[in-house]
């Protein structure tokens, strides 16, 4: 097969290139220019494609020998995924851009344009199992070490991307992969750890968000409202800054009356009001989704688990999907503090079945 290798820089989409040339591909390396402005990481700003991540994945290929590429999609990146994060928070919720990138830039851009090329397949260093099922569908699963497991973030897969994607790394542990960089001679010495958003270099959120967004219409600040006692509790700048579940950095300038702790419980990006109250009232135990995507087969119910967030745990439930895009779930283990716009991934045992964006959480009698 002709493969194009997504090469971040990092160790493993450069052993993930490796292994695809190593097991007989046509591999061709790229690296995705996703920043607008690159900096260099030594200035202190460890943010999206350095200077020095271009050239580390440019070293990389050179030594596995395959030739590589630089594709500016920085435009691209920006308007899918950069512009859809602020325009998310501003309206009040919570997204995840990696799920973002993946569905609309590495898995859509990138894969057009490979296959336009005559390529069949781009292969990342995602942890993540590919594996031809019974019906002769392509089933994604969860990676064999669950504390690289990436499946979450490519929940929103199709069939027709999976059928062009390959996942080299799915089946190995992160110390055996760094390892086999090393024996590689691929190892990237005094590379300083990537954030979890690419393009938050210092992984403040909510100071990057402030510098976008702060000060302009709906993001003007508002007041901080007590769900027990119906009390102003303090002002804030701007709802940008906050989200369902989050503790700290409130900023209420007193206490709440009954002297407990508070969270967020809800966030009115219009108005600007952010109500607080006490844990408990996270609790939830139904999801509605909309955006479903599928991997395979629309299932019409099922009963398995789904994540929803990142690093987050499973949770037994039962789904309903009431239209091709939009999911019930009942939620047979209640979460905590769920926000609208991330991600509830869908998973049959370790198949993702697909996901859904969070539109609405709500909770049954049996936890009020
Ligand atoms: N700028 C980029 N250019 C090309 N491919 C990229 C780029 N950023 C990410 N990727 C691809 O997406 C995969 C997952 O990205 P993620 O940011 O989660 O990387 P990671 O797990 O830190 O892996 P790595 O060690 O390769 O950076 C990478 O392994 C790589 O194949």
């Amino acid at each position: 097969m002709r493969v194009l290798a997504a090469m971040s820089g990092g160790v493993d989409s450069a052993v993930a290139a490796a292994r695809a040339a190593e097991s007989g591909h046509d591999v061709t390396g790229i690296h995705l220019a996703l920043s607008r402005n690159p900096k260099s990481y030594r200035s202190g700003a460890r943010g999206c494609c350095t200077i020095e991540d271009s050239n580390d994945a440019r070293r990389a290929a050179d030594v596995i020998g395959i030739p590589f590429y630089v594709w500016d999609l920085s435009e691209r990146f920006h308007e899918d995924v950069v512009e859809d994060f602020m325009a998310e928070y501003a309206a009040g919720r919570t997204p995840n851009p990696c799920l973002r990138c993946n569905e609309k830039i590495k898995f859509a851009a990138v894969l057009d344009r490979a296959l336009d090329l005559g390529f069949d397949a781009v292969a990342t260093g995602h942890y993540a199992q590919l594996r031809a099922g019974d019906d002769g569908l392509i089933e994604m699963h969860r990676a064999v070490d669950m504390a690289k497991d990436q499946s979450y973030v490519l929940g929103v897969l199709t069939q027709e991307q999976l059928a062009h994607s390959l996942f080299p790394l799915g089946d190995s542990r992160k110390p055996d992969v760094r390892a086999e960089a090393e024996r590689r001679g691929l190892l990237v010495a005094d590379k300083p750890d990537s954030h979890d958003i690419c393009f938050v270099a210092d992984g403040d959120n909510a100071g990057w968000l402030r510098e976008k967004l702060g000060g302009q219409a709906p993001n003007h600040g508002g007041e901080i409202v007590d769900h027990v006692s119906g009390e102003v509790l303090g002002r804030h700048d701007g709802t940008y800054a906050f989200t369902i579940g989050q503790r700290k950095g409130l900023r209420i300038g007193r206490p709440a009356p009954d002297g407990r702790p508070r969270f967020v419980l809800d966030i009115e990006p219009v108005s600007g009001t952010v109500t607080v109250g006490p844990r408990e009232e996270l609790r939830v135990d139904r999801i509605s989704g909309i955006k479903a995507r599928w991997c395979g087969t629309v299932p019409e119910s099922l009963e398995g688990t789904v994540q929803l967030r990142a690093h987050g745990n499973e949770h037994r439930a039962r789904v309903r999907v009431t239209a091709p895009s939009t999911v019930e779930v009942v939620l047979l283990e209640p979460a905590s503090g769920i926000a609208p716009g991330q991600a509830a991934v869908i998973y049959d045992g370790t198949r993702v079945v697909g996901s859904a964006t969070i539109a609405a959480t709500d909770r049954t009698e049996a936890l009020r």
